[in-house]
């Protein structure tokens, strides 16, 4: 199988002896959409920069469509990169801008105004095309910046917070273009983002990285339902975590013993019996009920004994939806959300004992370090 892209066990240790990044391997498809996310400092540009090639890689290989990449100067790589400040020339044209990289490689003027052209209508920059980019919005120039990547027809697009000098509004309606955008075309793009929402609603799969080092590589979905680490537990969605020692309980399904009483889930990857836990719950599965004497004992037994005991914060109405808030007996609190009829604020008084529930397999059990 030949990747477009594979990193293998790549690191970057910089010439201070920082290191930005240690053993991150990926394989990526064709066509496929990878987001970066992560933590500030995490090594997600570093990493971007290395398969792009103006960063040097330390250790490890990287291929692009099975071909070693380490000592390939970035000319001569299949990718082209977008900057957050898209790096457009301030007194060149929009379309001199874009025909740039086609007149570096010396393409015939015919072919490159074809190219151009074509870019050009796919991204609808035609009537700003003899404009400087002084004279664009920020959207235009991000649209140009992309044109100016693409034109070049590269494997990989590499795009590094492409978006994040945009104001929110502008930036959702790009984020749809772009994914439209890369659809159509099916080039893989490696986008790299701080922003949790951006790479999931974008990306087929997304890249967590914590430290230099990669936690989890799963579709956006996977992310919320099962975490891999406690990090990416704490990272992404609003997950309820509870410590404790595993259990095995037979067909992949785990108890955990915890202060707050003997829970269960499923296990995400090789969990030992006896082996310190954490389990994950997203908030999303938890159910909420009113008064814990009533009821209590059969909706644990209904659940895999999963009932904890919490007290209510908060309890507010915005629209149709109840945004409750709920403290476990640990002190941690926890946010719900619910349509109105669901959960309603009568029955959720400030100060009373509620207990919260969840299903056996909507949980993760993962180890706790
Ligand atoms: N040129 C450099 N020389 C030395 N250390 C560097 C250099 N560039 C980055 N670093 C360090 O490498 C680590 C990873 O940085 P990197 O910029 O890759 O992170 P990032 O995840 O992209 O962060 P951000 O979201 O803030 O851009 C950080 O500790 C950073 O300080």
């Amino acid at each position: 199988m030949i990747y477009d892209l594979e990193l293998i066990d790549v690191g970057k240790v910089y010439d201070n002896g920082t290191t930005a990044v240690s053993a991150f391997s990926l394989a990526v498809n064709k066509g496929e959409f990878i987001a970066f996310l992560g933590p500030s400092g995490c090594g997600k540009t570093t990493t971007l920069r290395m398969i792009a090639g103006f960063e040097s890689i330390s250790s490890g290989d990287m291929m692009i469509k099975g071909v070693r990449m380490n000592d390939v100067p970035p000319e001569k790589r299949p990718t082209a990169t977008i900057f957050q400040n898209y790096a457009l020339f301030p007194h060149m044209t929009v379309r001199r801008n874009v025909a740039y990289g086609l007149e570096v490689k010396g393409m015939a003027k015919a072919e490159r105004d074809r190219k151009v052209d074509r870019i050009i209508a796919t991204l609808g920059l035609e009537d700003i095309a003899e404009r400087k980019p002084e004279k664009l919005s920020g959207g235009q120039r991000q649209r140009v910046a992309l044109a100016r990547g693409l034109v070049i027809e590269p494997d990989i697009l590499l795009l590094d917070e492409p978006l994040g000098a945009l104001d929110a509004n502008l930036r959702k309606a790009i984020q749809n273009e772009l994914k439209i955008l890369q659809r159509t075309l099916g080039v893989t793009f490696i986008f790299v983002t701080h922003a949790q929402s951006e790479a999931l609603a974008l990306s087929d799969r997304v890249v967590v990285m914590n430290q230099g080092r990669v936690e989890q590589v799963s579709p956006p979905h996977q992310l919320y339902t099962r975490p891999d680490t406690p990090f990416v537990a704490q990272f992404i969605g609003r997950n309820a975590i509870f410590k404790g020692q595993a259990r095995a309980d037979g067909a992949g399904a785990w108890r955990v013993e915890t202060p707050a009483g003997l829970l269960s889930g499923a296990a995400n990857g090789a969990v030992a019996d006896g082996e310190a836990v954490s389990i994950v719950v997203p908030a999303e599965a938890m159910a909420l009920h009113a008064s814990v004497g009533r009821g209590r004992e059969e909706v644990a037994a209904a659940n895999g004994g999963n009932a904890v005991d919490a007290r209510i914060l908060r309890a507010d109405v915005v629209g149709h939806v109840s945004h409750i808030s709920a403290q476990l007996a640990d002190g941690r609190s926890l946010s719900l959300e619910a349509h109105v009829e669901k959960y309603r604020p009568d029955d959720f008084p400030v100060g009373s004992e509620v207990f919260l529930s969840w299903k056996p397999s909507d949980a993760t059990v993962i180890p706790a370090h």
